[in-house]
This record gives C-alpha cells, sequence and structure tokens, in this order.
C-alpha cells in the first residue's frame, strides 16, 4: 500500500483513520507551534485509544532505511555457524548480538514458561545497543557493568554503519516524538528531554524464516505480548504473516504494511507514566497463509528506552484527586533488566 497525495490535500494531519491510523508529521517538524499542538493532540488521542499509529512524513531518509534493511537481510542469511558465533552471551542483561529461536523463555510476565518453551516463536533476532559502544555512555555508580557488554558485529561490509546511522535517525525521531507527546499531555515541550537524553534502547531486528515445516498449533511468528518501554518505532516489511493488535472488543486487528511508514507504539512505561491514559496495547505476529509460507518476514524495532536513572512516576497532569497514581515509581535500568531477567532467565 502507498498514501497517496499526501499533503496535497490542505496539510491533514490524519490520512487514513482508524484503529490504527497513519499519521503525518511533517507539518509539526516544520515547527509551527499550531501545527505542533495539533499533530500531539491527535497523537494523544490515538495513545488513548489503540496506542498504535502509523507515521511518514518522519524525516528519516530512505537509503537510510534501505541500508538498514539490505544489512539485516544479508546478516540472517548468514549460516548458522556464523550468526551462532554473535550469540549473545548469557550475562548480557540486554541481549546483544544474534538470538536463536527458542531463546525467550516467556514473553508475558503470566505467561508459562513450560509452554513457551514447547512452543517457541519462530523468529530469530539480532540485537545493538549504544550502551555497547566503545567510548559509549557510563552508567550511574552501582549500576550492572554488563550494562556496557560489547556489541557483537558480523564481519560484513556495511553492516555496522548501516545500523548505527539507522540507530541514529532512530534516536532523532525517538526525541521528536517524546516531545509530541509531552505536548499532547500538557507538559512543556522539553519535559521528557532529561529522561531519555541517555537513553538505553535496543534496536532488534527480527527474522521470520519461510514455514517449510507447518507451525505447531499455537505457535506464532511472535506471541502476544506489550513492549516493556517508553515507546516502539517499528519497520516492517509487507511480507504475509505480520503484525496484529488486541482491539477493545478483543478482536485482532492487521496492521498493514505501508511504503515509507513506520510503526510507533506505546510500550509499559508509557503507561505508568501517565497513569493507564495511554494504553501499551498487546500484539502479535502471525504465521503466513500455508500457500505463502514460503516467504520470509523481517521487522526492527527500535525499543525506546529511557535513561538508566530516570525514575519513572505518575506524571503530574495525569493524576487528579479521585485518579490517585496507579503504579509505584519505577527506574528505567532496572525495569528493563527485570524484564528481560524474566524473559530470557533460566
Ligand atoms: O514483527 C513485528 O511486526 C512486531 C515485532 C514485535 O512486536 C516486537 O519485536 O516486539
Ligand atoms: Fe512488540
Amino acid at each position: 500500500m502507498t498514501i497517496s497525495e499526501a499533503g496535497t490535500r490542505k496539510a491533514p494531519v490524519t490520512l487514513i483513520d482508524g484503529y490504527v491510523p497513519v499519521i503525518d508529521l511533517s507539518s509539526a517538524r516544520e515547527g509551527d507551534e499550531r501545527a505542533r499542538a495539533l499533530v500531539a493532540k491527535t497523537l494523544g488521542r490515538v495513545c488513548e485509544t489503540s496506542g498504535f499509529l502509523a507515521i511518514v512524513g518522519h524525516g528519516v531518509p530512505q537509503e537510510r532505511i534501505d541500508e538498514m534493511y539490505r544489512a539485516t537481510r544479508e546478516f540472517f542469511a548468514l549460516a548458522d555457524e556464523r550468526k551462532l558465533a554473535l550469540v549473545s552471551t548469557p550475562d548480557d542483561p540486554l541481549m546483544r548480538g544474534f538470538g536463536r529461536q527458542g531463546s525467550l523463555a516467556a514473553s508475558n510476565s503470566d505467561a508459562s514458561v513450560e509452554q513457551e518453551r514447547d512452543l517457541p516463536d519462530l523468529s530469530q533476532t539480532y540485537t545493538y545497543n549504544r550502551l555497547g559502544e566503545p567510548n559509549g555512555p557510563t552508567l550511574p555508580e552501582g549500576s550492572n557493568p554488563l550494562l556496557t557488554t560489547p556489541n557483537l558485529w558480523p564481519e560484513l561490509p556495511g553492516f555496522a554503519e548501516a545500523y548505527r546511522a539507522y540507530y541514529a535517525s532512530m534516536e532523532d525521531l525517538a526525541t521528536e516524538l517524546m516531545r509530541l507527546f509531552a505536548l499532547a499531555l500538557d507538559l512543556p515541550e522539553n519535559w521528557f528531554d532529561d529522561k531519555v537524553d541517555d537513553h538505553m534502547t535496543n534496536l532488534t531486528a527480527n527474522y521470520y524464516p519461510a514455514q517449510l515445516v507447518p507451525p505447531k498449533p499455537g505457535q506464532l511468528r511472535k506471541g502476544q505480548h506489550s513492549d516493556w518501554g517508553s515507546l516502539t518505532i517499528l519497520y516492517q516489511d509487507d511480507a504475509p504473516g505480520g503484525l496484529q493488535v488486541l482491539d477493545k472488543v478483543g478482536e485482532w486487528v492487521d496492521v498493514p504494511a505501508i511504503e515509507g511508514s513506520f510503526v510507533v507504539n506505546i510500550g509499559d512505561l508509557m503507561a505508568i507514566w501517565t497513569n493507564d491514559r495511554w494504553v501499551s496495547t498487546v500484539h502479535r505476529v502471525v504465521n503466513p497463509a500455508p500457500e505463502l509460507a514460503a516467504k520470509e518476514r523481517f521487522s526492527v524495532p527500535f525499543f525506546h528506552q529511557p535513561n538508566y536513572g530516570a525514575l519513572i512516576e505518575c506524571i503530574p497532569t495525569c493524576t487528579a484527586p479521585g485518579n490517585p497514581p496507579r503504579y509505584a515509581p519505577v527506574y528505567s535500568g532496572e525495569y528493563i533488566m527485570e524484564k528481560f531477567r524474566r524473559a530470557y532467565g533460566e
């Protein structure tokens, strides 16, 4: 699908309406205050209903996306032993490097580990995090030194460059989205800035191989889950067997892949921050129909995760006398490490 005539009508913000609407960010990015307020209001409404949208007009150059996608395909096409040479070290709290199928113990805190080991997600992963860069950020004293475990790079020409450049674009886009989110929540535009300026985001490529053997009953490309951080910016290709989100009446809704767009969704920390005014919606990745099962699929989420030491507690504009804070405050770094420990620990 493509967006026809985007921006040629009278600067619309919502290009396609629906449970997962398509929102054009270009007027906000041009900086006009009224346009920013309008886009922010639209984002806020979506975050209160589905928490899922597609964005266009995001400013990320298509060549940068294409280069990341090319590098991703090349990596997962490597022979198993070359990928396994980059398998995450078990003590890396953020799982950098290659994740083979079946490495996830449980995607949800209430899921059965035994069941998920029996029906593992039909996917492989590769993860990069800025905390693993040489001369990367320093973390607060007392935090786990393994958080700065070096990234594991494949020996593929242009791979590291493509990932670093794409990551830098995602950092800018996430900062911009957080500013618009602040406006949507009636906060000063820079309210989140000092909570995300030293973020610890994983960029994870998901590879969903062709399904030459039919999946077991109940087995999916990715089981249902919510994301853990503040927001996720997802690149997805348009291969069959894709992303679905759960709607308010419990039905699964397909999220179409729109050329040149990213899917943005809210994660659990944003639900905590907003006292559940915004929703961290459950989603999953389904299998392709058997006649289309020979096609592989790739997606690349940027799991935006605030600074290690950012305290995530109810935002002042999200509580009132009849609406007290529902969650105990949590530190971003401790929260994400606990999530990883539960999901990937023994
Ligand atoms: O593959 C997709 O479209 C979504 C993947 C996803 O939800 C995730 O990695 O958290
Ligand atoms: Fe997800």
